[in-house]
This record gives structure tokens, C-alpha cells and sequence, in this order.
């Protein structure tokens, strides 16, 4: 409890809400499925099957081996899993990567839909956040654990999407962090209509924590793919962020 109050009081004290936030649409609540925890010799049929069981978009986790003490996969695989499963879906690259600047173009070629970088893993966000507007993907901006949201703030206004890791990423089926939470509170009071994302540890046991701080764009991977029956799973994570977010629009 101590550790939870020092960690809220460590968020910035809210400031003036930004004025030229690209986000004018409401939010949603969005479940993507990690497709890390499924059999990797059938990621093809795995996303798939997430899709039919309801699943608004797929998280693909890369890792490079250097940012992440962990390999998965690049732009080929995405190439071949856009081939697989039609134009449709919507890809989020959560890039774990080292020198996330070499992949832009690569991963825009191979079909993704948003690239997802670290901000710990570049000198030059703005810089970055351009070429991949230009590469025709939404930009998502994560921070790992020991990041602050005070460092991700100035990039919120350019962003599509904040991701807020609550795991140290590199793996999946880790505990969820609960004290990341004050961060996912502080960015939806400042900025109400921006896509926020968690990412690890968060199933049914831990996404009403995550709805009532503000995120809506909910990743999942053990939970779901772990589950048999998935299509609850994904029905029961989109229903606590939707009346979420019903109750908040209620109490402004
Ligand atoms: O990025 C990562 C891990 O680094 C995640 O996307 C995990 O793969 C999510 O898996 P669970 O924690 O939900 O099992
Ligand atoms: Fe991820």
C-alpha cells in the first residue's frame, strides 16, 4: 500500500490540458490478443482464430535479442501473417527493439498497421514519430516500467497511441504490475480521448484495475490464448472497459 502511494505521488500533478491533441474521436474499448503465448509454428491459424473469436486487432510482439533479452520475429513473418490473414486486421507491432528507426519502412512494406516503439530505445522520437506517419502506420509510443509518463507526455499530442507496459517486457505470462496504474490515471486525465494501452499480466483477474485507471486498448496474451474458450475471455475484458468508460462519461 505504502509502495502504491509513493508511486502515485511520483506521477506529475496535473497540468493544462493540451490544446492541439490530435485525438478528437472518443475512445473505445479495444481487446488485442498477444499472439506471443500461442504455438509459433502455427501463428498463421492462431490469428485466425483470435479474429473469430472477437478479437479488434492483434498485438505481434517483436523482439530483437538486444533491446529484450528474448527473439521472436520481424517483418517477414508479418508479411507472410498479412498474406494469411487478408487486409483487414489490424496490426499492432509492439517493436521491442534496438534502433526501432531501421524497421519503419520494412514493417510498412510487410503490412503493419501501427508501429508501436519504445521510447527508452530512441534519441530522436519526433524525428520518429514522422517517418512513421509517412510510412502510411499509426504510431503507438510504449514505456517500459521504470519509464515515468512525465517523459512520455510531450509526445502524447503526436501519438495515435500510449502504451503503458505493465511487465518488464521480453516475456509473456509475467505478473501484472498494479502500480503502474497511477500512470494510466494520470495520462487519461490529461489527455481524455487518447488511446491508452496496457500490456502484460492483464486477463480477468486483473482488467478491472486497468479499466478504472482509463486504458482501453487492452492487451492479452496467456489469458486469452491460454483459455479454452476464448471468445468469453475477449467478450469479458471488452465488457469491464466499456463500462468503464460509460461510467466516466457519466460522472464528467
Ligand atoms: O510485450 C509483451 C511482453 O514483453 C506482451 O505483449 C506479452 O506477450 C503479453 O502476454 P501476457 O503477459 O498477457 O501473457
Ligand atoms: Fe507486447
Amino acid at each position: 500500500m505504502l509502495r502504491l502511494a509513493r508511486l502515485a505521488a511520483s506521477v506529475p500533478r496535473l497540468q493544462a490540458r493540451p490544446t492541439n491533441s490530435r485525438h478528437s474521436m472518443a475512445y473505445s474499448a479495444k481487446i488485442g490478443p498477444s499472439i506471443l503465448s500461442s504455438d509459433l509454428s502455427c501463428l498463421g491459424s492462431e490469428c485466425v482464430r483470435m479474429m473469430e473469436c472477437g478479437a479488434d486487432y492483434l498485438h505481434l510482439d517483436v523482439m530483437d535479442g538486444h533491446f529484450v533479452p528474448n527473439i521472436t520475429f520481424g517483418h517477414p513473418m508479418v508479411e507472410c501473417l498479412r498474406k494469411t490473414v487478408g487486409q483487414d486486421p489490424f496490426f499492432d507491432m509492439h517493436m521491442m527493439v534496438s534502433r526501432p528507426e531501421q524497421w519503419v519502412k520494412p514493417m510498412a512494406a510487410a503490412g503493419a498497421s501501427q508501429y508501436t516503439f519504445h521510447l527508452e530505445a530512441t534519441t530522436n522520437p519526433g524525428n520518429l514519430i514522422k517517418e512513421i506517419r509517412e510510412s502510411g502506420m499509426k504510431v503507438g509510443l510504449a514505456i517500459k516500467p521504470g519509464t515515468t509518463v512525465e517523459e512520455l507526455a510531450p509526445w502524447a499530442n503526436q501519438v495515435d497511441m500510449a502504451l503503458v507496459m505493465t511487465v518488464e517486457p521480453g516475456f509473456g505470462g509475467q505478473k501484472f504490475m498494479e502500480d503502474m496504474m497511477p500512470k494510466v490515471s494520470w495520462l487519461r486525465s490529461q489527455f481524455p480521448s487518447l488511446d491508452i494501452e496496457v500490456d502484460g499480466g492483464v486477463g480477468p483477474d486483473t482488467i478491472h484495475k486497468c479499466a478504472e485507471a482509463g486504458a482501453n486498448m487492452i492487451v492479452s496474451g496467456s489469458a486469452v490464448i491460454g483459455s479454452d474458450d476464448p471468445r468469453s475471455v475477449i467478450a469479458l475484458l471488452r465488457t469491464a472497459v466499456a463500462e468503464a468508460i460509460q461510467k466516466r462519461s457519466l460522472d464528467r
